[in-house]
């Protein structure tokens, strides 16, 4: 099986929803035009890390209703990224997941908060996996720091997801980091990853962009530059079990020592 992926390296405004929907809309015909299966958006792309201002700015309804219009309109499945997601006094870092039909599949609360960045001040971690179902195929979405810890990546892999996706705002000093780490998790895992990260700046951070698509074999087949951008490669899924009858980590590993 064949998929078109595209992932949308927006410059995001910091604080501002309105000029973000405006900008993802861009971005989103925009990929469309090329032709593409599935959208994959950044972390926390409708606010930025306006952190402080999240209790006046989250709004996951609204981020929700566009992407299932955009679903909707243009055919596609759409890996929501992550948008602040309000229930009660607490907030969430939640990665929405829309079908073609419009219908929200799943909603991922990020699991780990990463404090260099201040979200334990302002945010809850999440409590439930990644995992969902596209196409009768297993997939599974994780939030930028979530990938160093290959434990709850290993998780989704070895309860079937065959591609992960990564919505992020990684920082530009630790972009070595972004790309070993995506794949390393690529490689140990033989299975695909599709990294969407943000460009530009806020008032902290300068981000490094680089998403990235890579293969089973941890083949980089697709990268982006510094830029606000449109990311797009064809993957084959049938790549990861040809990895893994070369390679069968999978049968070989000895889950009693570890
Ligand atoms: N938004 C994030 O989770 C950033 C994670 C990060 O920068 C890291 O080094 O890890």
């Amino acid at each position: 099986m064949k998929l078109n992926i595209s992932c949308l390296q927006m410059d995001i405004t910091f604080g501002d929803p309105q000029a973000n929907f405006e900008t993802a809309n861009r971005m989103i015909m925009d990929a469309c035009l090329s032709g593409t299966d599935i959208i994959v958006l950044p972390e926390l792309w409708t606010t930025g890390y306006d952190l402080q201002n999240l209790p006046q700015l989250a709004n996951i309804q609204e981020a929700i209703s566009f992407l299932q219009e955009a679903a909707v309109k243009n055919d596609i499945h759409i890996i929501g990224g992550s948008v602040a997601n309000q229930n009660g006094q607490d907030i969430y870092n939640s990665m929405p997941i829309l079908a073609k039909d419009g219908q929200l599949i799943h909603t991922y609360s990020k699991l780990h908060l990463f404090k260099l960045m201040d979200e334990h001040l302002y945010l809850k971690d999440g409590h439930d996996t990644g995992l969902f179902s596209l196409e009768d195929r297993t997939f599974a979405g994780v939030i930028c720091y979530d990938i160093r810890f290959p434990e709850w990546i290993r998780r989704h892999v070895l309860e079937g997801a065959e591609v992960l996706f990564v919505s992020a705002e990684w920082p530009l000093k630790r972009l070595d980091h972004w790309r070993a780490l995506l794949i390393a998790r690529a490689i140990e895992n033989q299975c695909f990853i599709v990294a969407c990260n943000r460009s530009g700046s806020d008032p902290n951070n300068q981000f490094a962009g680089h998403s990235m698509i890579i293969d089973p074999w941890g083949h980089v087949i697709a990268e982006a530059d510094l830029g606000e951008q449109i990311l797009q490669a064809e993957i084959d899924l049938d790549q990861v079990q040809q990895v893994r009858k070369t390679i069968p980590i999978f049968l070989d590993r000895k889950p009693d020592f570890y």
